[in-house]
């Protein structure tokens, strides 16, 4: 229970909508325990018209009254059970949705190391299952719980004060009930745990084959893949039988326990009533109704106990996520206007999940304005160094200063906001390319979208699309090609027009004359602004101000383009190789 203090603001948010319900609950308790007492009665009116004791005509009007209490109350209970249902169930779902929202704005403060370290079926489990679980204990169990204390206190004290003895024998069989019910639901939580588990390993698999369905066409895998399936499903139904085994046993042995406390009633109540111990035979009717009551609160005991253990040990993940504080902290809300100055000082990094020293001291100075190109081997370290820059990590040691200030002392927002990236993986949302551009730029008019296309040169390839910019993306939609989807990521980092521009390999996927009519574009852009380009061709690096060459994390080479071709070293040996390719071609 100590995991779901946590919910307490919750409660204490809602307490007007909470003490409402717990105040309806009460009233439809009392209500529903005036039905039983009515049919008693009525029972006991026909006994006395038996007796002779009453005539045709009274005992028709007492029926009738009595008929028409019935409904009256019953239609009173069933209104309140409405409403208790729209006060504390309501609240549940008003409660599930602030805890989903809290959980999803922690999300995303949390910095790139914590998303390194989870799965993303985990993220995703804890904001869906984890939290329905949860609302099971602030909704369902926390209403049957307060149903049940009010249904017994109100019941039980009824029927004793009719018949102490009665009650005594009518309520023997209720703690084995509670007892069977807790070990039932604990086992049927068990089991619809192992069976919910299974169907998310289930529908990760098929997302998977879904996502790699070309692959698995392209090297005829389908066979494979049946029979894995095929085993992931049997293994899913065998859960689900023994599941469905479990809750079939819940109904038959109700029926036998409220079935052993009805004889003991018809049995000790009819012994009574013959030694004249209870004179009216309606009291055994009234008591059996009572025990019939009875028997759900008390069987949803065992229930809302077990749905308690778990929402507590759901609530325990969703509070591990909850206290993860983000690596990456602003420790300053000033906010500075980003001119473009980068420097790195004697910069080590090493990516801490698998201790890969990315970065080995590493020094070198952009000034405002200038295009840098970094070149060398794939890992050498290119990309860590844009990330640095973003501030996506920290550095391990050394320190990178922007426009002179460190860069911890700068507002984490304020600098991201001020640096446009283009990523080496261009991704897109499923949504319309308009408004994947609009990413970069939230009210850009369509003519700043299409100047922005133009120059990444992709809004010839967009026009074609019938729905042109309005044309759907991802799942629901087309496929763009690797080097489409590259310029579209492009135009959403120009649109933002920031000061610093950060290229992250992104002309990989396109053609060099392409390339090339993007350069040219791109030149008075990037006159105005500190530009980086990470890449793998010359071609895009030789027109920088700078080029810097790494190798295993440090700087091998650097210089302008004329000046490393005299150096005769890493760089003229590669502008030599993809010149003959180019002659080549
Ligand atoms: N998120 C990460 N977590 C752990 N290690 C990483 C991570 N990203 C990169 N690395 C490792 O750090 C090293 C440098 O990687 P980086 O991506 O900076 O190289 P790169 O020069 O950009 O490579 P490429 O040209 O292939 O994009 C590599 O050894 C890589 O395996």
């Amino acid at each position: 229970m100590k995991e779901l203090q946590k919910l307490n603001k919750y409660f204490i948010k809602y307490k007007y909508r909470f003490l409402i319900g717990i105040v309806i609950t009460i009233a439809s308790q009392i209500f529903t325990v005036f039905t039983p007492q009515y049919i008693g009665d009525a029972i006991t009116v026909l006994e006395h018209f038996l007796k002779n004791e009453l005539t045709a005509e009274a005992t028709k009007k007492a029926l009738w009254h009595n008929m028409l209490l019935i409904i009256g109350t019953t239609l009173a209970a069933g209104f309140l059970t409405f409403l208790m249902r729209q006060t504390i169930i309501v609240m549940s779902r008003h409660i599930e949705f602030d805890l989903k929202n809290e959980i999803y704005d922690h999300y995303q403060k949390l910095s790139l190391d914590f998303y390194k370290r989870q799965r993303t079926g985990d993220l995703m489990s804890r904001i869906s299952e984890d939290v329905a679980k949860v609302r099971q204990y602030v909704g369902p169990a926390v209403m049957y719980s307060i149903n049940t204390v009010f249904r017994m206190a109100v019941v039980i004290v009824q029927m004793y004060i009719i018949s102490p003895t009665l009650t005594w024998y009518s309520l023997i069989p209720v703690p084995f009930l509670a007892i069977l019910m807790y070990k039932l639901s604990t086992e049927i939580n068990r089991r619809s745990f192992a069976y919910q588990q299974n169907l998310s390993k289930l529908s990760s698999f098929s997302q998977e084959i879904f996502s790699g369905i070309r692959v698995i066409k392209a090297y005829t895998l389908e066979n494979r893949e049946n029979t894995a399936y095929d085993l992931a499903t049997t293994e899913s139904k065998t859960k689900f039988m023994r599941l469905t085994y479990t809750n079939a046993l819940i109904g038959p042995l109700m029926i036998l326990l409220i079935g052993i406390s009805n004889l003991l009633i018809v049995f000790i109540g009819a012994r009574m009533y013959i030694n004249g111990v209870i004179t009216e035979i309606g009291i055994i009717a009234q008591f059996i109704l009572y025990i019939n009551m009875l028997t759900w609160p008390i069987a949803s005991l065992g229930w809302v106990s077990s749905m308690i253990q778990e929402a507590d040990s759901s609530q325990k993940r969703i509070n591990e996520f909850l206290n993860e504080e983000p690596s990456i902290q602003s420790n300053t809300t000033e906010q500075h206007l980003l001119q473009g100055k980068i420097e790195f000082h004697k910069v080590h990094f090493t990516y801490e999940d698998t201790n890969i020293q990315a970065l080995n001291n590493i020094s070198f100075t952009i000034e405002k304005g200038e295009t840098v190109a970094f070149l060398g081997k794939t890992g050498s370290g290119k990309s860590t160094i844009l990330q640095l820059i973003s501030r996506l990590y920290d550095v391990s040691s050394g320190s990178i200063a922007i426009d002179g200030i460190d860069i911890k002392n700068w507002n984490v927002e304020n600098l991201r906001d001020q640096i446009a990236v283009v990523p080496q993986d261009a991704f897109l949302f499923s949504d319309t390319i308009k408004t994947n551009i609009q990413f970069g730029k939230e009210n850009a008019t369509q003519e700043e979208i299409e100047h922005y296309a133009k120059i990444a040169d992709v809004h010839k390839n967009i026009i074609r699309f019938e729905n042109g910019y309005e044309t759907i993306l991802g799942e629901r939609g087309i496929t763009l090609s690797g080097g489409q989807k590259q310029r579209v990521s492009i135009a959403r980092a120009l649109i933002k027009d920031a000061p610093v521009l950060l290229l992250d390999d992104c002309l990989s996927a396109v053609d060099t004359e392409t390339e090339e009519r993007i350069l040219n574009n791109l030149k008075d852009i990037s006159a105005k602004k500190t530009t980086i380009i990470v890449t793998h061709r010359v071609s895009s690096a030789k027109n920088a101000d700078k080029i810097i060459i790494l190798n295993e994390g440090e700087i091998l080479e650097q210089g302008t383009h004329f000046q490393l071709l005299k150096q005769n070293g890493y760089y003229t040996d590669l502008y030599n190789k993809q010149l003959a390719e180019k002659d080549v071609l």
